[in-house]
């Protein structure tokens, strides 16, 4: 069986939270587990001008995915930073891209799921990750999110990404917060989860 996490970042939270993902779905006995991005479609001009290049650095050796290929996965975990409290056009370029799968039922029964990354603790990461779900859901996927049996969410004695839609982080106005154990954590939980869900499905 096989997971794929999909990920798009600029300046590398939701990347690490893609990490933590592919740990804990790895966790998983006879996962095979990858990680892949999106193709950025922003200008070199923009990317300079905004940091993205020096920080997309520390990604850029991940693969870039192509949309036919998602056919290929029985589990399928996509990250997105929070763009106005929606998901990024990085990633909805590239389900825009799926309408041959989606047209073909190739992805109807497979594992599907998300993560996000926004700068404010309320600047949209339920929205985005609902966001998400839907075009999921038209996909024809098992939705699968992050479960309150994952203990993390229910503290309030520090700041903390993780709800039941999806793990989470929260990056700061100026992208200066990394994302916590506990975020870490969450993002672990939902990857060995879809996945064994997933292996159950293929059994
Ligand atoms: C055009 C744009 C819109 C954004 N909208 C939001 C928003 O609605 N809420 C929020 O909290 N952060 C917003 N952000 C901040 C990003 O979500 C933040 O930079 C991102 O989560 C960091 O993840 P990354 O390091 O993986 O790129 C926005 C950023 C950009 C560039």
């Amino acid at each position: 069986m096989k997971t794929l996490i999909l990920f798009y970042s600029t300046y590398g939270h939701v990347y690490k939270l893609a990490e933590a993902m592919a740990e804990g779905a790895r966790e998983v006995e006879g996962n095979d587990v990858v990680i892949k991005r999106v193709p950025e479609t922003l200008s070199r001009e923009v990317l300079d001008k905004t940091g993205a290049t020096e920080a997309q650095k520390a990604f850029d050796h991940i693969p870039v995915a192509k949309p036919e290929e998602l056919a290929q996965y029985d589990a399928i975990i996509i990250g997105t930073p929070t763009r106005y409290g929606n998901v990024c056009g990085q990633i909805q370029a590239f389900l825009d891209g799926t309408g041959a799968l989606w047209a073909a039922g190739k992805l109807v029964g497979k594992v599907g799921g998300c993560f996000v990354s926004t700068a404010t603790q309320h600047g949209g990461q339920e929205t985005t990750l609902r966001a998400l779900h839907t075009e999921l859901l038209h996909l024809g996927m098992v939705v699968v999110g992050l479960p309150y049996a994952w203990q993390g969410q229910m503290g309030h004695h520090e700041v903390t990404g993780g709800t039941p839609y999806g793990a989470s982080t929260v990056a700061g106005g100026q992208g200066e917060r990394q994302p916590s154990g506990n975020e870490l954590e969450g993002a672990r939980y939902q990857g060995r989860h879809s996945s064994e869900i997933a292996k159950k499905l293929a059994s």
